[in-house]
Parts: structure tokens; C-alpha cells; sequence
């Protein structure tokens, strides 16, 4: 069965058609990138994915149950969790307490996460192991201000996993990060467990071809096409996307002169 599945899903702001007739299948253990120029509507789709948008047209199901109708707070109870573009972090908590935070938040203890403090070994352990997983381990007791940025994105995946989702929606995970952390970031990303399926949007290609088991081409709101790696790389739809159609015309152009 598939973990998150599309049908037909669309959104309209006003007269603007920001998402179209979207058929989008997210196959459980995952690893697909989401990529598309630039307001081609793909946080537009996440957005709807984890009810933040409620959709103008189509469906969402998430592993067979129907959960177009479903407000985002049970979306996330029920297993869909996000990162997003910009960085949503505590600057001046550690990553061991902001992840024994988000723990705590999943057990129903959000308002009252520092009273039971001594008395929550299970969460303070269960953190050090999710810091651990996420190569953060050494790092859990420092100020995330004094984290690298991409550690800090790490963390965001951490807070993300405390909530233990089957699927893990990542906006950009590498956005602002500098290149040679960005391959860090998504050799993380490749060892989460093969339980979590993973939808994540990403620019750079080269990290796209290098960790995505599948593509989905996003371009004006709609699935232009779907494939492997090696199918998209090939697709000479997807070539013209990103070689920009001007610089086609121009080159029949220039044939006829
Ligand atoms: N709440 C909204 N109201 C009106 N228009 C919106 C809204 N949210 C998004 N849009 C429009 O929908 C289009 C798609 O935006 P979206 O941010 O989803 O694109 P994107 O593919 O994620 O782009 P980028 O790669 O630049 O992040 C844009 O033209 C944007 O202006």
C-alpha cells in the first residue's frame, strides 16, 4: 500500500491556479525528490499534503485512510511530519532539551515539558539516540545559535523524527547551507530507517540525482513527469525546464538567421 497518495489534487488562489489535478504516490521507505523551478508550486503541495492548505479539488490518502478533511494537527498524530524552507529552531536551547521538548510535545506534555524533567529519563535517552542518528551526539548540550547551519537543519530533522512519522516531508532541508555540509545533511537523509518514507524539494541537482531513488517534476502546479533518476536525467521535457525554454527559442531563432 502506498504510504501517501494524491489524486487529482489541486488549489486555486483566487483566479490563480497554484496546483492542478496532482497524482502523487509516495511508495512506504521513500526517498523522492520533489523539484520543479521556482513557483512551480511544490511548498504550495506540501502544504496541502499536511493540511495546512485545504485543497480546492482531489484527494490525500495516507496509507489507504482517506485524510483530505483531516486538520493538520491529526495529519501529524497520525504519522506526517515536516521541516521547513527557513530554519524554526530555539536559538538558545541545547539540541538534547529542544529534542526531550519536541519528545514531550509528542506524549501530550507540551505545557508542562520542564516540571517532570529528572523524572523523564525515557525522553532524555530516546534524544541522545535520535542526536546520535542524526550525527549530533557530540553536539547535544550546545547553544543551537553556536551550532553550523546545517547542523541546525540537522536538528530541525531531529525535532521533525521526535514525533516518529512514517512520512518525513522536507522542504529544502539544504536550503542556506553551505556545499560542503549539504552532502552530510543527505547521507543522514538516505540512513534515516527504511520504515520512513521521504519526500524531500531540493535545487541542487546534484544532490537531487545523488539521493533520490525517484523524481517528480513539478512545473506550473502539475506533475509534468515521474520516473528514476536516470529516466528524468534523460527526459528531454525535463531538460527543457531547466535549460529555460528563452534560451531554446533562441537557439531556433538564431537557426534562422
Ligand atoms: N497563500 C497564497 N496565496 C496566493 N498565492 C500563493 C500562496 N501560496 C503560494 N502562492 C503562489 O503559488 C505559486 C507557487 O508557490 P510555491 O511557494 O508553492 O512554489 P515553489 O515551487 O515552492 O517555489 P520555490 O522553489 O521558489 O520555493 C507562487 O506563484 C506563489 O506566489
Amino acid at each position: 500500500m502506498t504510504a501517501l497518495q494524491t489524486q487529482g489534487l489541486g488549489i486555486r488562489f483566487g483566479n490563480f491556479q497554484a496546483v492542478a489535478d496532482v497524482d502523487l504516490a509516495l511508495e512506504p521507505g521513500a526517498r523522492q525528490a520533489l523539484i520543479g523551478p521556482n513557483g512551480a508550486g511544490k511548498t504550495t503541495l506540501i502544504n496541502l499534503l499536511t493540511g495546512i492548505y485545504q485543497p480546492s479539488a482531489g484527494s490525500i490518502r495516507m496509507d489507504g485512510r482517506d485524510i483530505t478533511a483531516w486538520p493538520a494537527d491529526r495529519r501529524a498524530r497520525s504519522g506526517l511530519a515536516r521541516t521547513f524552507q527557513i530554519n524554526t529552531l530555539f536559538p538558545g536551547l541545547t539540541p538534547l532539551l529542544s529534542v526531550v521538548l519536541a519528545i514531550h510535545e509528542r506524549e501530550g506534555q507540551g505545557a508542562t515539558w520542564w516540571r517532570p524533567y529528572s523524572r523523564s529519563t525515557a525522553a532524555f535517552d530516546e534524544a541522545h539516540a535520535l542526536l546520535g542518528r542524526l550525527r549530533l551526539d557530540a553536539l547535544a548540550n550546545v547553544p543551537v545559535a553556536e551550532l553550523a547551519y546545517g547542523k541546525q537543519r540537522l536538528l530541525e530533522i531531529a525535532l521533525a523524527l521526535a514525533a516518529r512519522p512514517r512520512i518525513l516531508l522536507l522542504d529544502e532541508p539544504a536550503a542556506g547551507v553551505p556545499e560542503d555540509e549539504s552532502g552530510e545533511l543527505f547521507d543522514v537523509i538516505a540512513e534515516l530507517p527504511e520504515d520512513i518514507s521521504v519526500l524531500f524539494i531540493e535545487h541542487d541537482m546534484k544532490l537531487v540525482f545523488r539521493f533520490a531513488r525517484r523524481i517528480s517534476v513539478l512545473v506550473a502546479g502539475r506533475i509534468l513527469v515521474e520516473g528514476s533518476p536516470a529516466e528524468i536525467g534523460h527526459d528531454p521535457r525535463v531538460r527543457e525546464v531547466y535549460l529555460g525554454k528563452t534560451h531554446i527559442h533562441l537557439r531556433r531563432e538564431a537557426a534562422h538567421v
